[in-house]
């Protein structure tokens, strides 16, 4: 389809659907114009209907079903305005809808110590048409309810952050970030039957500050060398949630404020943070953990309730869901992405070993 099929393919669309007291492209109330990075409704005023996120909302359901599979639409949180550079002053305004070309697809891996081998250095692939450079992570957040496919789009993530970064794991549930670790011969720290939860995640502590002390260490050598480039090292904790709870006051406050230091310290010195949780509510994690994180995963159930602390001003209607396992929404906060979010289907991936 060629850009003025499409124009008339929207339009039509919209004249159908929006139901705007008659308000159509045929009563010359507005016209819609295809660009490269998405199409623009070009409402001609005074308008006879009100040019507001209602509206925004109602257009970008219309267009993105419309439009499927052939663009997805990029959610915005409001009406995303434009101007029209043009004198005259009925059309010198536009809503844009911006999309990408196709849809999410999922990457299907069929060797993964093949892959990795070949893998681009610092390159994390997401999907076929997504892909984060590592170098521009701070942290990965990653929620889902049970069985949504968490634990297995962490091991494909510590099967690739193997190859680029120094591992720190804990393993509250002592599950499969443990047996993956005993496969690759990385420590793990996991609770034991024979000490408390509290001398666990005292533990635990004691390792994040190993951590801390390594960002002063790094912040050091930057202050007289500024472009010195570290390794990365990341501290990966599978079900935060779980360490926080039941342990005296003194411990978890001290997890908390040792996860937040990294968190806003890390940054520059490659120390990262991968953490997954069921929900990164203020009892898993501090708000400024969840603030400093830039890529943002949640997978199965996708709800206004389920997103609400990753994505709290995302309103996820007409956002196309993948369905099957391990899927949901992501979003890469950096100058190289979009500041959108993104259907996600996690990686399907075959080892020779086994980890599950
Ligand atoms: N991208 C995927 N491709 C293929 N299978 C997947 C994918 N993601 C998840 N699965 C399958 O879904 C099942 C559940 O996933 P997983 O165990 O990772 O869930 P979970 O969120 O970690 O659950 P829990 O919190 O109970 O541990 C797994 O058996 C896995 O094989």
């Amino acid at each position: 389809m060629n850009k003025t099929e499409i124009e008339k393919y929207l339009s039509q669309a919209l004249n159908m659907a929006l139901s705007m007291n008659g308000e159509s492209t045929y009563t010359n109330s507005f016209f819609v114009e295809v660009q490269e990075d998405g199409f623009l409704f070009v409402p001609r005023t005074p308008a006879g209907y009100l040019i507001d996120d209602e509206l925004y909302l109602k257009i970008f359901i219309i267009a993105n079903a419309s439009l499927y599979p052939r663009y997805t639409l990029l959610k915005q949180n409001s009406a995303y305005f434009v101007p029209i550079k043009t004198e005259d002053i009925h059309v010198q305004r536009a809503l844009f809808f911006p999309w990408f070309k196709g849809i999410s697809e999922r990457l299907v891996i069929s060797n993964l110590t093949e892959y990795i081998l070949k893998n681009k250095a610092n390159q994390i692939k997401i999907m076929k048409n997504l892909c984060v450079d590592y170098n521009k992570v701070t942290g990965i957040v990653i929620a889902g309810n049970s069985g949504s496919g968490k634990s297995y789009f962490l091991t494909y993530l510590l099967e690739v952050l193997n190859s680029m970064s120094e591992l720190i794991i804990v393993d509250p549930k002592f599950d499969s970030p443990s047996r993956w670790a005993r496969t690759h011969n990385i420590p793990v720290i996991h609770p034991v039957s024979n000490r408390s939860k509290s001398d666990f995640v005292s533990q635990v502590n004691d390792a994040l500050s190993s951590v801390l002390s390594i960002i002063y260490e790094r912040q050091t050598i930057l202050y007289e060398n500024p472009t010195h480039e570290f390794k990365h090292l990341t501290v990966v904790i599978d079900e935060v949630l779980a360490l926080s709870e039941g342990v005296n006051k003194q411990i978890k406050d001290s997890f908390m404020s040792l996860l937040s230091s990294i968190a806003l310290l890390g940054r520059a010195t490659r120390c990262h943070l991968v953490l997954v949780s069921q929900r990164f509510d203020f009892n898993a994690v501090p708000v400024s953990v969840r603030e400093q994180a830039n890529v943002l995963v949640q997978i199965g159930n996708i709800s206004s309730k389920t997103i609400q602390f990753l994505f709290p001003d995302l309103n996820p209607e007409g956002i196309v869901i993948p369905i099957g396992k391990g899927t949901g929404l992501i979003q890469i906060i950096n100058s190289e992405h979009p500041y959108q979010v993104l259907p996600l289907l996690t990686p399907t991936f075959y080892t020779e070993r086994g980890i599950f």
